[in-house]
């Protein structure tokens, strides 16, 4: 299939797809699954409403034909979903995509590290809020302690996988697990990335005064080390990267509030039951999986994609305030792909 690069009214190219693979998740962070969204019972999609893994393999291969090189897996949390290494396997050996990422917590690492290397898996992303156990088993809603946590990033790494870890970071919350975090994968040599805390669902408690900036966590980091900026390291990536100057460790910042990055954000969105969405914080997306189930063929399928990354104009942290915070999405980063 040959590739058709296309832009949105913005000028921003389509190169990412995150694919959301399930929408439940064996965590409650209420950051991003808040009670008041998703109610006491938590219902989830029905698993006849997901996309199937040859849906997601032919919609992946029509959006590389429109420029996607770069796939990232993501949910809800994508090991839950079964045979997941199958699906890797398929999109890991389709040509055109030259990246392939996989955003988790973690929890089921120890046993699914290997089948996902072996099915052509390099990257994971695996997010962790906290050192202090209980600090953590408050934090992801189910008691789970970090040490689980902890050991399954040793064992990823030790199977072969380039690991970054993601923090997500909440004033009065865990904002003194900053510099043990920083400190403990520093000398694990890890990327570890803190990100600003978002608003992204009905009431996930988010208000601007519980954002921990970039230029306040850099702040309290070049207190202890000595660091060096390196910036992004291609157009359109999310975290930006600064060097500890005496061992080379990472580390990065994902500012979408204090300093959002719609401008390159080249990232479309497949959730799982099969909408495109083209931002993180869209209300409405073009269900895909009702066109593929009516028996749209191929050119129509990417005539549909095309128009609505043409008509993009999304750029929600930049125009974001705090009135209209929380105004926007319905939907909640467990189903839409955080
Ligand atoms: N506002 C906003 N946040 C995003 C966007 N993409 C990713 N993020 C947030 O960035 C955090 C880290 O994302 P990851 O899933 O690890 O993916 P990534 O950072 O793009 O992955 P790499 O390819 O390893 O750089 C998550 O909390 C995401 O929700 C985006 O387009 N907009
Ligand atoms: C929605 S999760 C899905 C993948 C997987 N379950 C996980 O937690 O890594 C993807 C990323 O979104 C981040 N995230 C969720 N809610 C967030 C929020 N309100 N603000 C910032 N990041 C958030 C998580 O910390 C995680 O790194
Ligand atoms: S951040 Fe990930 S682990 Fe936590 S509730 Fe959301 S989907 Fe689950
Ligand atoms: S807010 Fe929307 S447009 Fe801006 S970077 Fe995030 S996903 Fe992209």
């Amino acid at each position: 299939m040959t590739t058709l690069l296309i832009q949105d009214q913005l000028h921003r190219p389509m190169r990412d797809l995150r694919i959301s693979v399930t929408d439940r998740c064996n965590f409650r962070c209420s950051y991003c699954m808040p009670k008041e969204l998703f109610g006491d019972d938590y219902a989830f999609l029905p698993g006849s409403e997901l996309l199937t893994f040859d849906e997601i393999r032919r919609l992946t291969r029509l959006f590389v034909s429109l420029g996607v090189t770069k796939i990232r897996l993501t949910g809800g949390e994508p090991l839950l979903r079964r045979e997941l290494p199958v699906l890797v396997q398929g999109i890991s050996a389709m040509g055109g995509v030259e990246d392939m990422g996989l955003t988790t917590n973690g929890v089921l690492l120890g046993q699914q590290a290997e089948p996902l290397y072996a099915a052509g898996l390099r990257r994971l992303n695996v997010s962790l809020d906290a050192l202090d156990p209980e600090l953590f088993g408050k934090m992801n809603g189910r008691g789970l302690k970090s040490g689980i946590i902890l050991q399954n990033i040793d064992h990823a790494v030790n199977t072969g996988f380039e690991v970054k870890v993601n923090m997500v970071v909440q004033r009065g919350v865990n904002e003194s697990e900053i510099e043990p975090m920083a400190r403990y994968f520093k000398e694990k040599r890890i990327t570890l990335r803190f990100i600003e805390f978002m608003d992204v669902g009905n009431d996930n408690g988010w208000s601007f005064k519980k954002v921990v900036t970039k230029k306040e966590i850099l702040e309290r980091l070049q207190s202890s080390f000595e660091m060096e900026a390196l910036g992004h390291s291609y157009f359109g990536e999310v975290a930006e990267r600064y060097r500890y100057k005496d061992n080379g460790a990472e580390v990065g910042f994902i500012t979408s509030v204090s300093e959002s990055f719609c401008s390159s954000c080249t990232r479309a969105r497949l959730s799982s039951d099969g909408k495109f969405y083209t931002c993180l914080f869209a209300s409405s997306g073009l269900d895909l999986r009702a066109l593929l189930r009516g028996g749209a063929d191929d050119a129509s399928l990417l005539k549909a994609i095309r128009a609505v990354w043409e008509q993009r104009s999304d750029r929600y942290s930049d125009e974001r305030t705090e009135q209209t915070a929380r105004s926007r999405t319905k939907i909640g980063m467990s189903y839409i792909g955080g």
